[in-house]
């Protein structure tokens, strides 16, 4: 009998989720799912102890990340279902695991939140029904800096039209960038879109969601970590861009320093401060 030398059996290697690519080309053709229509996606696997003949999503987080936003929300809108969308496979796994294991952990809790792989840029209205959303977030985006890779920023006359088109009347619109030029394009393009409007500042400073946008996700912390800054906005789904305020003086809020995401209902006006807008 010939005895033959067995190999070990290698182990596959899984790749640690701080080695996940850092960015995704969302110009690329994936190879993923996605609905034909709203009335077509079911809801039911991503809120499996929700009334989903009853509920619908309101809250959207666009390239959500690792999830950090949508965590936080889960108990500011204990109410309202939210959802992250991204681009990246390992990353979206990653939110589901996170998920999972919160559920777990707090019976009952986070059975709100939940995470889609999609490209943005092209499925939202495949999801959402037209006016279903009260909230949308741009958080950090990918800021594309080469003038031939700017038709991959999530911003843009057209996508706001589509993002308008989900979005019901009244809305909100976050958007925040550690890149001042990020920044200022899109704040020129929410500025310049018939059916936005930036929200008062007063409001806008008093909003729950901005602690949230400033310090809950990780690339948010990130910034924090190197104590660099940001700036923000908020804007408003108008319905007649006639009524549009055009004598409305812009401002844009900035944030040097950490504002304490576990204060949710206040923000702390003493660390943002307002620069006039060009
Ligand atoms: C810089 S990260 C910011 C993540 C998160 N918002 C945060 O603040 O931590 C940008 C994220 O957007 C995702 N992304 C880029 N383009 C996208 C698209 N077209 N659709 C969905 N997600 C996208 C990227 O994969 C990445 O996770």
């Amino acid at each position: 009998m010939v005895y033959q030398k067995q190999e070990p059996k290698k182990k596959k290697a899984i790749k640690p989720y701080h080695r996940i690519k850092a960015h995704a080309n969302p110009a690329s053709d994936y190879n993923f799912y996605y609905p034909t229509g709203p009335e077509s996606y079911d809801w039911t696997k991503n809120y499996p102890q929700q009334a989903m003949n009853e509920k619908k999503v309101e809250i959207a987080d666009v390239g959500c990340g690792y999830g950090g936003l949508l965590i936080s929300l889960s108990s500011l809108f204990p109410e309202r279902l939210s959802v992250g969308m991204e681009l990246r496979d390992k990353v979206v796994q990653y939110v589901e695991e996170r998920i999972d294991k919160l559920r777990e952990k707090h019976v009952g809790q986070f059975q709100n939140i939940s995470v889609i792989r999609t490209n943005a840029m092209k499925y939202l209205p495949n999801y959402f029904e037209k006016g279903q959303l009260q909230k949308i977030f741009f958080l950090f985006p990918d800021p594309h800096f080469k003038k031939a890779t700017h038709k991959r920023r999530i911003i843009s006359p057209t996508l706001l039209s589509e993002y308008a088109y989900i979005l019901a009347p009244g809305a909100y619109a976050y958007f925040i960038s550690d890149v001042e030029e990020l920044y200022l394009w899109m704040f020129e393009h929410f500025k310049n879109h018939p059916l936005f409007e930036q929200v008062e500042r007063d409001i806008a400073e008093n909003d729950s969601c901005i602690p949230l946008i400033v310090n809950s996700t990780e690339e948010g912390r990130k910034v924090n970590r190197i104590d660099g800054k940001k700036w923000f906005a908020v804007f408003r789904r108008i319905t007649d861009p006639s009524k549009k305020d055009l004598t409305f003086k812009n401002y844009t809020l900035t944030s040097p320093k950490e504002i304490d995401s576990t204060t949710t209902t206040t923000t702390s006006t003493a660390t943002i401060t307002e620069v006039e807008s060009k």
